[in-house]
This record gives structure tokens, sequence and C-alpha cells, in this order.
């Protein structure tokens, strides 16, 4: 049988456009992409990159008080002028769009700017009513944000509307206590919006390791956002041109505008999946397997339409793998296994690979070697931010299981402790390495003696069996 490409990709965003460009320039296959938005998906155009630029604009305030504590007196942020800033950013995303395309059309493959949906094993249909056969065909469509499902919730705004804004809202609701919601309420806070916070658990950022949480919990509040824990809204009214909400709590108060970062979904609502045998899970992301192939052979999925780690450099190593596994004749698979990552808060960053404290314990014995300390140069500047660093060590093998920053540029940092401890390294590797002096990242390789032992009890009658 014959058919228009040997891939069709659905959806143009990180996975995608790896995938379709490697099968096209690097392994000769014909490809064609549809992609019902802007080149280059979630991360380049409403995640990442946008989102990276706002936290550096963000942070003036917090420059120019450090600064007056090194003897710039007076030293001020100024005014933040945001359609200045969204203009420049608009011409940097188009910027980036533009290189997402060419780059495309360079490796041979063909895009349709519009929305695609499968009609079965091998078949696509164009928002045009026009068809197109592959004989593979790869659905790279990402998620969308979750709602919470409480009445007026439509009144709310999602994280992509906020690169959109025409002007910055005066007070503002951020709901959840998740990447976005932490990153966001960072950002607005640091713009000059009055930014309430609200999480309906203990401390944010579930998930991650419990001191870096507690910390990162602390810093939200320290520089000026009203972060209230155990506290969820019920319902959203129109007041004027604010926003009633009601929470849990019985209180009622208005916002200019309410933001929901209250998770996401994998996108695969209306995409016609239904006509194939492909197998979705609870949460609607499709099920594949360690080669990211569905239950129907001539079908792959990569990314957050998979549900498996939600984070750019992954959906673009499962889109390569996949491309060289089928297109290349060189079989990879991803590991899903130690992944590092990192959150975008200021003036301290969250990151970490392996094992939390709390994982690691639950596995079996470690020793935790952990530091807080004031930096040097935010001390000098009469500030009491705090860093952490912790490893954690397998006593038995000696092996590093997990790593865990808060700090300046913590997301830099765990970037190239990630390669040591994707290798395998021991404690004893940290040890043999060299400092450089001064940093903040000296520490890891300078904590000697563990700050605590973690032993797994070992039930009483087993202990004497
Ligand atoms: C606010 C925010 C900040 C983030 N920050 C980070 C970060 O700092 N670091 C990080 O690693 N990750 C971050 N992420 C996550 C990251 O953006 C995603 O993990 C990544 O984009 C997933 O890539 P993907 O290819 O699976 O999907 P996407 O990038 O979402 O691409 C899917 C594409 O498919 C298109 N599409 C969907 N359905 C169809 C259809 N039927 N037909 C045609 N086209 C379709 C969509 O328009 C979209 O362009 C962030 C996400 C958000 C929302
Ligand atoms: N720096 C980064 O790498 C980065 C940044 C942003 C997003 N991301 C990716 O995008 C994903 C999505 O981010 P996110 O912050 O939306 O999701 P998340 O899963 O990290 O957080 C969702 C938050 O919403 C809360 N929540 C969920 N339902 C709720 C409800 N009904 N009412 C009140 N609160 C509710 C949860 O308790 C949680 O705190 C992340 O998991 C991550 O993979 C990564």
């Amino acid at each position: 049988m014959s058919f228009d490409y040997d891939l069709f990709v659905i959806g143009g965003g990180s996975g995608g456009v790896r995938a379709a460009r490697v099968a096209a320039g690097e392994h000769g296959a014909r490809v064609a992409v549809a992609e019902e938005s802007r080149m280059g998906g979630t991360c380049v155009i409403r995640g990442c990159v946008p989102k990276k630029l706002m936290i550096f604009a963000s942070q003036a305030g917090l420059m120019a008080e450090e600064m007056r504590g090194y003897g710039w007196e007076g030293a001020q942020a100024g005014r933040f002028d945001w359609p200045v800033f969204r203009s420049k950013l608009d011409a940097e995303l188009t910027r980036l769009e533009l290189i997402y395309t060419a780059n495309l059309e360079r490796s041979g493959v063909q895009i349709f700017h519009q929305r695609a949906t499968i009609v079965d094993a091998h078949t696509v249909a164009l928002a045009d009513g026009t068809t197109k056969t592959a004989k593979h065909i790869l659905i790279a469509v990402g998620g969308r944000p979750a709602l919470p499902g409480i009445p007026g919730e439509e009144l709310g705004l999602i994280s992509d509307d906020l690169f959109l804004m025409k002007e910055l809202p005066r007070r503002v609701l951020l709901v959840g206590g998740g990447y976005i919601a932490c990153e966001f309420a960072t950002i607005l806070s640091g713009l000059g919006v009055e930014t309430v916070q609200v999480y309906r658990g203990d401390a944010v950022l579930r998930g991650f390791d419990q001191q870096a949480r507690d910390m990162a919990t602390v810093q939200l509040s320290e520089i000026g956002i009203d972060l209230r824990l155990n506290v969820t809204p019920t319902g959203l009214a129109r007041a004027g041109d604010r926003i009633d909400v009601a929470f849990n709590d019985g209180s009622h108060e208005e916002f200019d505008a309410v933001i929901w970062a209250t998770g996401r979904n994998p996108y695969t609502g209306g995409l016609g999946l239904e006509n194939t045998g492909v197998h979705l899970r609870g949460n609607g992301a499709i099920a594949v397997d360690e080669w990211s192939q569905t239950a129907v052979p001539s079908i792959f999925a990569v990314g957050d339409v998979t549900d498996r780690v939600n984070l750019t450099p992954v959906a673009i190593r499962e889109g390569h793998a996949f491309a060289d596994t089928i297109f290349g004749g060189r079989a990879r698979k991803v590991s899903h296994a130690t992944i590092a990552s990192a959150v975008y808060l200021r003036p301290h960053e969250v990151a970490q690979i392996g094992l939390t404290e709390e994982q690691a314990c639950a596995r079996g014995d470690v020793d935790v070697y952990a530091t807080t300390f004031r930096p040097m140069r935010s001390m000098f500047a009469g500030s009491n931010a705090k860093v952490m660093m912790k490893l954690l060590v397998d006593p038995g093998t000696d092996v590093v299981l997990g790593c865990h920053i808060f700090g300046p540029d913590a997301g830099e940092m765990i970037q190239l402790a990630a390669i040591p401890i994707t290798m395998g390294a021991t404690k004893a590797d940290f040890d043999a390495t060299m400092a450089v002096h001064p940093t903040a990242a000296e520490e890891l390789v300078t904590m000697r003696q563990p700050t605590r032992r973690h032993r797994l009890e070992v039930p009483a009658q087993a202990a004497t069996a």
C-alpha cells in the first residue's frame, strides 16, 4: 500500500518538531506536520521561553535592593512598562516561530497550518476537509490547562492568557501550588502586581523535597506574595469589572484577575481517537510503551499527551528517539528514571534530580549531606535569604541518589550536577572534585559528614528471626 507520507506528525511543539526534523532531515523520510496554532508549541509560544523572559523582567526590584546593600544609594527599579516588554516579547516569539518553521522546511517537511484529526490507523483529516495518509502517525498534541470545575470558573484566566494581557491587573489571585502558580506568583509580584496565591495544601511544590518545599513556601511570602495555605476557591462571580471570589473558609474577596494554575490535562479530546484502537489512561493521556508506541502499531505518541514527565527536554528526547528508531534504523528508548528540573522562583530557584529525602527514606538506608547557609552575595547586602544544598547517598554503594538545591541559579547548578549523577557518581567522586572558590555551588563538593542518617526500621520480629 502506498501512502502520501512516511510520517504525519500532529502538533508542532517540542516533541513533534524534533521528530519531524530528524525523520526528514537526518533519515530522509517523507514527513508532514499539522499545527493548529503557532509553530513551536507550548514551550516556545506560551511556556518556558516567555515565562523565563518574564522571570528576568521581574527581578529588577530585588536587584535594586541588593545593590543598595552594596552602597548604590537610592538604587531603584524604576517604572515597569508592560507594553514595551510585551512588544519585545512578541517580536522574540515571532523570531523563534520563524526559525522553527524554517528549520522544518529546510529539512523537507511539509507544514499544514491547521488542525488535524485522526480518521483511522493511517489517515488524518485536515480542517480544510482534505485527508492525508501516512505509514506512521505521531501524536504530539501536548496538554491544555485544567480548570477546577467550580461555578464561574470561566471568569478566570489560564497561563496562555498571561502572555497576551493588554495591561497588568492591579490585584490578582493565583490558584495552585505547582510550577506554574509559583513561577507566575513570583513574576507578577516582581512586576508590581498585588498578588494573592492560594494553595489547598500545607507547602507548595508537592513532589519536591520537603526541605526545598518549605523554603520555597517561606520565600514566596518573603518577596511580598500574600500566600494562603489550605485555602481554595469555591466559586467566582462577576462584580462590575472585577471578580468576586468565594473561598472554602467562607470568606469573599474581589480581584481584577483570577488565574488558574491547577494542572494540565493531555489534549486528546476531539482528536478522533475513538476511530482507532489507541488506549487512553484515566486522565485522557495516550497509553504508550517504552518505544512511545500506542496499542495501534502505526500510531505513536510523545510529549505531554502521554503524561510521562511533562517537560520540554523530555518531549524533545522522546520525539528524537522515535525518529531514530523508526526511520534511522537505530533503536533508542528514553529513560525517564533520573530527570532534573527547576522551578524558576526569585531570588532563589528550586532544582532537583533523583530521589527526594522522603523517597530515599522509603526506599532504604540513606545518608543525608545537607547544608543551609546565607550566601556571601546577598548576606553582604543585608539579606537573610538562605541557600540549601543536599546530597542523598546510599550508604551501601556510596551512589548519590538525589540532589536538591534551593538557591540563586539553582537550575544552572543542577544541570551540571545532573551529569555525574546520571552517570552514577558516588559521594567519593564528589569528594574527589576540587571546589571552585568562592561559589555557592562549592558546597556540593565540600560536605564531608552526613547531617543525618536514616535507617530503614526492621520490624522487631524480622530482626530476631
Ligand atoms: C506556563 C508553562 C511554563 C512551562 N515552563 C517549562 C520550563 O520552564 N521547562 C520545561 O522543561 N517545561 C516547561 N513547561 C512544559 C513544556 O512546555 C511542555 O512539557 C512541552 O511544551 C511539551 O511539548 P509537546 O511537544 O508534548 O507539546 P506542546 O509543546 O504543547 O505542542 C503541542 C502542539 O500541538 C498543537 N496541536 C494540538 N492539537 C492539534 C491538532 N489536533 N492539530 C494540529 N495541531 C495541534 C498545539 O497547538 C501545540 O502547538 C511549561 C509549560 C507551561 C504551560
Ligand atoms: N519550570 C518548569 O520546568 C515548569 C514550569 C511550568 C510548568 N511545567 C510543567 O507543566 C506542568 C503543569 O504545571 P502546573 O503548575 O499547572 O501543574 P502542577 O501539577 O505542577 O500543579 C497543579 C497545582 O494545582 C493544584 N490543584 C489542582 N486541582 C486543583 C483544584 N481543583 N483546586 C485547587 N487547586 C488545585 C494542585 O494541588 C497543584 O498545586 C508541570 O507539572 C510541569 O511538568 C514545568
